[in-house]
């Protein structure tokens, strides 16, 4: 019997950012092992002009939950969606629901924030800072609170290069950084942002580590563990391979891939590429859940959920599985064949960027043009490449992550629940792993099906006399051109033609010779 499914039994859990990439994975494992949990409340926003039930609706009817439908068929009634925006003071939840949530609430985990690197600072406190430090004090007014999980990312401090289980300080405290965002107007604090944040590459990580000093500093009585992911991916292996349903992280690098759109990327090869499953986290965050309430540890642990120390992968050995994958299942309408290569040095970066980015995108504008239709891919392209910049940081460097808490957690799971809950990523196989990442962008990002695979090859193949088309027609024009223009080229090409006609004169009288 598992410990660990049996302790979610009956329990009453709140769950942040439920709607997010993370939170769903998180409540499906939830609802698949203990479906005899008694309740999930789930702060939402309305959104995209749907209403609470409609987008719960949405994430039951979607396939990750088919395996959950069939295991607890009641799981709609065990969802409780609550109206409420972390932006907001209090976060706008009415008086009721308040009252339900601090009377009955035994287990909270907190997923939500803002994930976008180039978030304004004000924003980013408010939500990975303040919304963080009010979800506490509400925690804090929970009596039958057993444990507070805060979900927070492996690059809070990535101004390190060695990073411990523990919280570093900042050089402002989160407090004085909360207030000033009240009364500090925008200009102010863009001119700000980039003292603070020091560094750090974004307002994100820097946000994120203020909310690791909040957690410590408000949590102090309460049982609260801190998860740190790194790169969050696909599933590896639960409820099945290859699960995606956004572009953060490397999913929008791969489809950029695998349509042909990116060719080349400045990223440092052997460089780790600490990628880790979303299931492997949701694994983590559920085993010290469990511990946490039961075990009781007398301070706040940190657990680091990576990869790098116990099963390394390096970018070139994932970019080349991507372009492998990409090459056996082709995406549908790709752009250019997928093919990419790795760049180390600013000019080189900028040279394929103008080469292989921006000229075939001007082409084939100017070919929408010329057939009466609105070009696009210009537009595109600068996005995708506003979007490298930005993760570039993170492909151009290494850490290392101590894991002790994370392996003595592992120690202390019973087989069964090591292997219901494995959060082990030494048997994590890379490139398989890769390969169903890949796919799984396909199936359930792209929403492509496997029966266009055939298509999308005789596409390819299109495209590649295309471009050896292309190839020659350019070559033999710029050829003419220097002729016209360069005596020294028309010596190069007099020899030529000389040199090949002496060479096919001799092989005749050679063979005729023989004869
Ligand atoms: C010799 C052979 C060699 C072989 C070589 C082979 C080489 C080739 C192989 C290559 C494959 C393998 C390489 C893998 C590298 C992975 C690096 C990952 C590092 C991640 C580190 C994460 C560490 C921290 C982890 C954490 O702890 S947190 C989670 C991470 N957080 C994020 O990843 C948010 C990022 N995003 C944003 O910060 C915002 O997105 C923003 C970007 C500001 C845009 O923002 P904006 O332009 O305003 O608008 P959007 O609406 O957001 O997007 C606008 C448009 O960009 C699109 N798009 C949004 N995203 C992405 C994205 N990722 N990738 C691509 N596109 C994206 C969106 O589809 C929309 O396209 P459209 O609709 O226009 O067509
Ligand atoms: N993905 C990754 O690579 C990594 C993620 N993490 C951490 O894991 C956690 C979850 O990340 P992930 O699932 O990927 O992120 P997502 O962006 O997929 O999800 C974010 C969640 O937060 C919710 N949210 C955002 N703003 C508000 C708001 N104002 N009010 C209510 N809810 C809000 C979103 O709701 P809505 O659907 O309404 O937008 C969504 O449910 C985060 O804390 C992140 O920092 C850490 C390391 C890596």
């Amino acid at each position: 019997m598992s410990m660990i499914a049996a302790f979610y039994g009956g329990k009453s859990i709140l769950i942040t950012g439920a709607t997010g990439f993370l939170g769903k994975v998180l409540m499906e494992k939830l609802f698949r092992t203990s479906p005899d949990l008694k309740i999930i409340y789930i702060l939402v926003r309305p959104k995209a002009g749907q209403t609470l039930q409609q987008r719960v609706f949405q994430i039951l009817n979607s396939k990750l939950f088919e395996k959950v439908k069939e295991i607890c068929p009641n799981v709609h009634e065990k969802i409780r969606p609550i109206s409420a925006d972390l932006n907001q003071h209090d976060f706008g939840i009415s008086k009721e629901d308040l009252e339900e949530l601090l009377s009955s609430t035994n287990i909270v985990f907190h997923c939500a924030a803002t994930v976008r690197f180039d978030d304004h600072l004000r924003h980013a406190v408010q939500l990975n800072v303040t919304a963080t430090q009010q979800l506490l004090s509400m925690a804090s007014q929970m009596p039958k609170l057993e444990a507070f999980i805060h979900l927070s990312t492996a690059f809070s401090n990535c101004n390190l290069k060695h990073i411990d289980e523990v919280i570093y300080p900042c050089s402002v405290e989160p407090k004085k950084i909360i207030d000033s965002m009240e009364w500090l107007d925008d200009a102010i604090i863009d001119e700000i942002t980039p003292k603070l944040i020091g560094d750090r590459p974004n307002t994100y990580t820097y946000t994120k580590a203020l909310g690791e000093i909040v957690v410590q500093q408000e949590g102090a009585n309460m049982n609260i563990a801190i998860i740190r992911p790194s790169i969050v991916g696909a599933t590896w292996q639960e409820p099945f391979p290859g699960w995606v349903d956004n572009l953060n992280g490397p999913s929008g690098l791969i489809i950029a891939t695998g349509k042909g759109f990116l060719r080349a990327i400045k990223a440092t090869p052997m460089a780790i590429a600490d990628l880790i499953p979303a299931d492997t986290v949701v694994n983590l965050t559920l085993a010290a859940g469990w511990y946490t309430a039961v075990h009781r540890p007398k301070s706040t642990l940190i657990y680091h959920c990576t990869s790098g120390n116990l099963n390394p992968c390096n970018w070139l050995k994932m970019g080349l599985q991507v372009l492998a994958t990409c090459e056996k299942v082709p995406f549908e309408k790709a752009f250019r064949r997928p093919k990419a290569d790795f760049t180390t040095t600013r000019f080189t970066t900028h040279y394929w960027n103008a080469v292989s980015h921006r000229a075939p995108a001007i082409i084939y504008d100017i070919y929408l043009r010329l057939t009466g239709r609105k070009p696009r891919v210009m537009k595109l392209m600068n996005r995708l490449l506003r979007t490298i910049s930005m993760l570039e940081y993170f492909i151009n460097r290494s850490w290392e992550w101590s894991t002790h808490n994370t392996e003595m957690l592992m120690s202390m799971l019973s087989p069964e629940d090591q292997r219901m809950f494995n959060f082990d990523v030494r048997q994590l196989n890379w490139l398989e792993y890769i390969e169903n990442y890949v796919l799984g962008v396909k199936k359930y990002l792209l929403k492509e099906d496997m029966a266009g695979v055939p298509e999308a090859r005789q596409h390819l193949r299109r495209l590649r006399n295309i471009h050896y088309l292309f190839n020659i027609a350019l070559f033999l024009i710029i050829w003419r051109l220097l002729i016209a223009r360069w005596q020294m080229a028309r010596n190069v090409w007099v020899f030529i033609v000389s040199f090949c006609s002496k060479f096919l004169s001799y092989f005749r009288a050679s063979s005729t010779l023989k004869l």
